[in-house]
């Protein structure tokens, strides 16, 4: 369990937005001073939507920047429900880089996956920032529930991400998914999470109070983090 849980409150989620943004143009100014490019991964779903907003105002070499998504739905480019479609519409005009990670032709989502997975290994490791999303049910990144849930956490170290066939499906998005892994998160220089509403944050807190044994998939990640956490959250 990281040493280090570090809860951020605000008064709302504009408030939120305009922090946690903050803190990413830090991450990703640092990661481009040391190294002169910088390679994160950030959350679909519709919480960080007013980060993003906020963050394509930062100045920034955006042209150094790598984003991958920390999952994605195994659904065509363009699709409604596609993560990397919605980070790209803020951040290729930015002229970041913004990797789909599910391949076109494929409807295999085991397949997706280790295409996936082939990908990241091209990219630069460690991540210099994993930002994550939870949701209602405790899932984070695409960690769910169902065959894929050890494998997703117990994986080989090397592996960085894979096919996951949520079970139930969750309404919101009831399709395959290709995510990190459990390995694939902890290892990133910055951990941070966003949410909004009492509900997730009972869960979170719940799920850090269980720790390694936990019954939720976020409270299996922050139990095997090693660096401290920030988790963001508004009402
Ligand atoms: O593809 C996904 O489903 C997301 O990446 C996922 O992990 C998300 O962060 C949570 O489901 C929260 O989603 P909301 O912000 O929409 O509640």
């Amino acid at each position: 369990m990281s040493e280090e849980i570090e809860w951020w409150e605000y008064d709302d989620a504009a408030e939120m937005a305009d922090a946690v943004a903050g803190d990413v143009q830090f991450i990703i100014e640092s990661a481009i001073d040391a190294r002169g490019a910088a390679v994160i991964a950030l959350p679909g779903g519709k919480t960080p939507v007013p980060i993003y907003e906020k963050l394509t105002q930062a100045k920034l070499d955006w042209k150094r920047v790598t984003i991958v998504p920390t999952d994605e739905r195994v659904v065509p480019l363009g699709d409604a429900l596609s993560n990397v479609t919605m980070i790209g519409k803020a951040f290729i005009p930015k002229g970041a880089r913004v990797v789909p990670i599910v391949p076109q032709a494929t409807k295999d989502y085991k397949a997706a996956g280790k295409s996936a997975d082939a990908l990241m290994q091209d990219l630069h490791w460690p991540l210099d920032l994993c930002l994550l999303g939870v949701g209602g049910d405790g899932h984070t990144a695409s960690i769910f529930f169902g065959a894929d849930y050890d494998e997703a956490l117990n994986g080989p170290k090397e592996r960085r991400a894979l096919g996951v066939m949520p079970d139930p499906l969750p309404p919101e998005a009831p399709v395959a998914r290709v995510t990190l892994s459990r390995q694939g998160i902890v290892t990133a220089r910055a951990l941070m999470i966003a949410v909004t509403g009492d509900a997730k944050r009972k869960v979170i807190e719940t799920a850090i109070k269980q720790g390694a044994g936990s019954n939720y998939p976020i409270g299996r990640v922050l139990a095997d983090a090693e660096l401290p956490v920030d988790i963001h959250w508004a009402p």
